[in-house]
């Protein structure tokens, strides 16, 4: 009945819900809530690794980044993602978790390298790796960091912590009459264009057949509730 369905995650947290109410940045109360969830699971024994995004700060996409080059605005988003890395981090520490965060570009003076096998020891001693920066690469999104550094430690699923509560037919925020799926294929999710996560992360995650839980970053105990394995949110699945 408390065994966790998971030995190893990938929990990829939403950057823009880290604002909260707010209008943009991070948002204290939300930050410490969403701690909270992660030491729930953290004390179950699940290793866990977490991608963070960067939407509360900057969007290589936004209207701000309007006329920018492309690649330059994605490296701003990039680094939005190593702040919100931080402030994690620094809320798990003072939860009394014990975490580290890897960045994918080279800033050295501030994160530590992403290097897989140190990840991977990491979380074998039971720490909580934050993966900064992405992927490393413009034109990417921290869903893909979260489907490529999932496959890359073996997480047996990748929990996508987000705004809306599952995969619905269309998106909820713009058509009230969407319903939401149990369960999706890859396949399906893709061909219909279903906008949740990003093409390129779900193409991953079906070709290393690992599959992918959608559920509400907002809602009390989902989080417990994904990783003992109890019906919450969309499982999206080969
Ligand atoms: N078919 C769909 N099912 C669920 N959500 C969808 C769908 N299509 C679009 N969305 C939108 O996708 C958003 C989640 O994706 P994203 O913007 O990448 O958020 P995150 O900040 O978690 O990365 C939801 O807030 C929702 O409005
Ligand atoms: O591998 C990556 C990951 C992120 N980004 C940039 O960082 C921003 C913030 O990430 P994302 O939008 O995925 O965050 P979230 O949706 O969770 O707020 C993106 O818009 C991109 O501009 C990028 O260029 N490459």
């Amino acid at each position: 009945m408390t065994t966790p369905a998971y030995k190893r995650v990938l929990l990829k947290l939403s950057g823009e819900a880290l604002m909260g109410d707010d209008a943009y940045g991070i948002n204290r109360a939300t930050i410490e809530r969403m701690v909270a969830d992660v030491a729930e699971i953290s004390k179950l024994g699940v290793e866990l690794a977490i991608v963070i995004g960067g939407g509360n700060i900057f969007r290589g996409v936004a209207p701000g980044a309007q006329g920018m080059d492309r690649a330059t605005a994605d490296y701003m988003g990039m680094l939005a993602t190593v702040m919100n890395s931080l402030a994690l981090a620094d809320a798990m520490r003072q939860a009394g978790l014990t975490a580290r965060v890897m960045s994918a570009i080279g800033i050295e003076q501030v994160v530590e390298p992403y290097v897989r096998p140190k990840a991977l020891q990491y979380l074998e001693e039971g720490k909580i790796v934050v993966f900064a920066a992405g992927t490393g690469n413009p034109f990417f999104t921290t869903d893909t960091a979260a489907a490529l550094r999932g496959s890359e430690i073996g997480a047996q699923i990748v929990l996508k912590a987000t705004k809306v509560d599952g995969v619905y037919t269309a998106d909820p925020k713009k058509d009230p009459s969407a319903t939401r799926y149990q369960s999706i294929s890859f396949d399906e999710a893709i061909a219909k264009h279903l906008q949740v996560m990003d093409a390129t992360a779900f193409a991953l995650c079906r070709d290393q057949k690992l599959p992918i839980k959608v559920f509400s970053i907002v809602k009390p105990g989902a989080l417990k509730s994904v990783v003992m394995g109890d019906d919450e949110g969309t499982l999206v699945h080969v």
